[in-house]
């Protein structure tokens, strides 16, 4: 079944709306899940919940049993913990970003954890500009990190359907690469005036992809494991890097794409291409720039395959030595 939603906002002030749309769904309690930073943009007399105050796998179902929905207000995080319990108790989810950092904002998909699985896209979607402009600069180029990876996520999952037969969707991949294509365009030929506006319609574009095909595949590949195995190493080795997951997926994408181009003639130029348009919008584009060491660039890249069951261009691993290639190659390191 293809859930995806049924009203999808994206203007200035659109946050006041969410009284309305709430009456169109025949919703009247929702609680709210917010963070710190962000519960100034919630203006509306709901229950609140702090998302880093909520314990996951504690999470006590009869407590909840008044509310009617969720609604997920904030970054990346505040919306996968309202998803999650949304999910958990059966109950409509309303995203309303209040940054454009990752394309969670669409999505069926809940990746507090590794693997990440499968719920309900949200049912609406109200992304306010005025507050996306205003929220912190580092987010908003994080997103197109998190766009540039949809290119290396479909030539990964057309690599799995030519050579291993996975199930491959060529209408699906087809809109999930135009949406960075466009975004890529346009960052690289513009002055940025419209760049979050573009951005959250493609992160919103994006995650309707994923609910289409049913799976994260078009917009998660090589680059995507990239992240999550740092993700993975920065937990095992406790350390506090606050590097933001479109960041790494950008990252992720610069090196993956270089990876492709070695196989594929006609791809000649993408890495570079990929790699101006995350600088044209000061997204990070070296270990160095993210603060996170090159050995740690290196081991992500050569347990990367691992971390799910996902044939990519890294299909069964890469060396230490092909590791430390591709990134030096790419000006990673
Ligand atoms: N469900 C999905 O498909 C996906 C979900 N994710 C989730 O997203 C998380 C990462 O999200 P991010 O947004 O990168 O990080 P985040 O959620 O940790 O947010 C970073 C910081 O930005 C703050 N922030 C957000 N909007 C703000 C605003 N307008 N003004 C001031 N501060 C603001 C937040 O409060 C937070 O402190 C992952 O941990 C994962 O849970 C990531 C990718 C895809
Ligand atoms: O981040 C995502 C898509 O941008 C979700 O993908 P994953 O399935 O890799 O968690
Ligand atoms: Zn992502």
């Amino acid at each position: 079944m293809i859930v995806i939603p049924r009203y999808i906002l994206i203007k200035e002030n659109a946050i006041y709306q969410t009284t309305d749309i709430l009456k169109k769904l025949n919703l009247k309690n929702p609680l709210v899940i917010t963070g710190k930073n962000t519960k100034k943009y919630c203006k509306f007399d709901f229950d609140i919940q702090y998302y880093d105050e909520i314990d996951i796998d504690e999470f006590e179902v009869s407590k909840y049993y008044k509310y009617d929905s969720i609604i997920g207000l904030g970054g990346g995080r505040a919306i996968d913990t309202g998803k999650l319990i949304a999910y958990k108790l059966g109950i409509p989810f309303l995203s309303i970003p209040t940054t454009a950092s990752n394309d969670g904002i669409a999505s069926p998909i809940v990746s507090i954890r590794q693997p990440s699985f499968m719920t309900e896209a949200p049912i609406a979607i109200i992304a306010d500009i005025n507050i996306i402009k205003k929220s912190p600069k580092r987010l908003l180029s994080a997103g197109m990190g998190d766009i540039v990876s949809n290119i290396t996520a479909v030539l990964d999952w057309k690599l799995a359907h030519r050579e291993i037969g996975e199930e491959y969707s060529e209408s699906s991949a087809i809109f999930s690469k135009t949406i960075a294509k466009e975004l890529i365009d346009y960052v690289l030929n513009s002055n940025l005036e419209e760049y979050p506006k573009k951005l959250v319609k493609s992160l919103i574009a994006s995650g309707i992809t994923i609910s289409i095909a049913h799976s994260s595949r078009p917009a998660s590949g090589s680059e995507h494991l990239f992240s999550h195995a740092l993700d993975h190493l920065k937990k095992e080795y406790d350390l506090k890097i606050n590097s933001l997951h479109g960041e790494q997926c950008g990252i992720g994408t610069i090196m993956m794409s270089y990876l492709h181009e070695l196989e594929n003639e006609k791809l000649k130029g993408l890495s570079e291409k990929i790699k101006l348009s995350l600088k044209k919008v000061n997204a990070p584009t070296t270990a160095k720039e993210l603060e996170i060491d090159e050995d740690l660039i290196i081991e992500a890249l050569t347990i990367a395959h691992k971390i799910r069951n996902r044939y990519t261009i890294l299909r069964h691993g890469i060396s230490k030595e092909k590791a430390k290639e591709i990134a030096e190659k790419t000006e990673v390191i």
